[in-house]
């Protein structure tokens, strides 16, 4: 079953709110573990254990467990297998694009399941070229993945390159015409998504019906609210994967305070959806 069919089934079953697994090493001592990779594996699968069972799509963050070198990437493993044993589907969030021979590389990294790091989809950077990304979205085909690909971030720097405007319309825009090209046949959602933050301050006039999921990183810490969701994606909020890491993870290590949040706010979310 391609990624956009699972992932409809699992939004429909657990709600829309994805959870970010970023080991940041404030959080770790906020949980009173010491930054190392004791600490980190700790709190990592700590997280998963409390949320994962209560989420469609989790979202770790890569670079917090490189940090750690090879041992963290191990954990990072085992984070991405605890959560999909426990039934929530893994955006691993790597922002990765480079030419096309090394996307090819990249793309087997993470999308190939022979690869230990295998996920149901990834983030990827489309500043090199939508077009570099082919090897990205073959292998995602291949293998029923999914990508997630930047094209408005939440992060007030964005525009300074995502709205710069060429061929007549903006970078943003037109990832998201290549998407709905990719989308254009899929039922009952394409799996090519986009990322497009929870902190804009409108929806930049984008046409945000391209038939495939919305990652909205922001919601939470850094300042997205589900009204903003509403604001922000109209029609399109159906669709809108709303994602916050330190927003629940703050609450750890306290199992039951995430859960719950995580529960409350797909219900909140779920309301959106009519
Ligand atoms: O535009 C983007 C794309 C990705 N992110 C990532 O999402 C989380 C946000 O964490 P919070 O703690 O909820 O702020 C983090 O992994 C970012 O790398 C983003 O923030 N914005």
């Amino acid at each position: 079953m391609s990624f956009g069919a699972r992932l409809h089934a699992a939004v429909a079953d657990r709600g829309p709110f994805c959870v970010g697994i970023d080991p940041h090493a404030a959080l770790l001592r906020a949980w009173g573990y010491d930054d190392d990779v004791a600490g980190l594996e700790r709190f990592a699968l700590g997280a998963v254990e409390a949320v994962a069972p209560h989420c469609s799509i989790v979202k770790p963050q890569s670079a917090f467990y490189e940090r750690f070198g090879s041992r963290g990437v191990a954990v990072l493993e085992r984070v991405i297998a605890e959560s999909r044993a426990a039934g929530a589907l893994v955006l691993l969030d790597i922002k990765r694009g480079d030419i096309g021979s090394t996307s090819q590389a990249y793309a087997d990294a993470y999308l190939d399941p022979a690869s230990p790091l295998a996920s149901d989809a990834v983030t990827v950077s489309p500043f090199l070229g939508f077009g570099s990304l082919q090897p990205f979205v073959d292998t995602a085909t291949q293998h029923d993945a999914g990508l997630f690909v930047l094209a408005a971030t939440s992060n007030k720097e964005g525009p300074e390159v995502q709205e710069a405007v060429t061929g007549g319309h903006s970078v943003s825009a037109t990832m998201l015409d290549h998407l709905r090209r990719l989308n254009a046949d899929a039922t009952p959602l394409g799996s090519f998504g986009a990322v497009v933050g929870a902190t804009l301050e409108d929806d930049r006039g984008l046409d945000l019906a391209f038939n495939g999921p919305i990652l909205a990183p922001g919601y939470g810490e850094q300042g997205g609210t589900t009204d903003d969701i509403r604001r922000i994606f109209g029609a399109s909020a159906g669709h809108v994967l709303a994602s916050s890491s330190r927003g629940v993870l703050r609450l750890g290590p306290d199992a039951a305070a995430m859960r719950d949040a995580v529960l409350r706010t797909n219900d909140e979310l779920r309301a959106l959806r009519g």
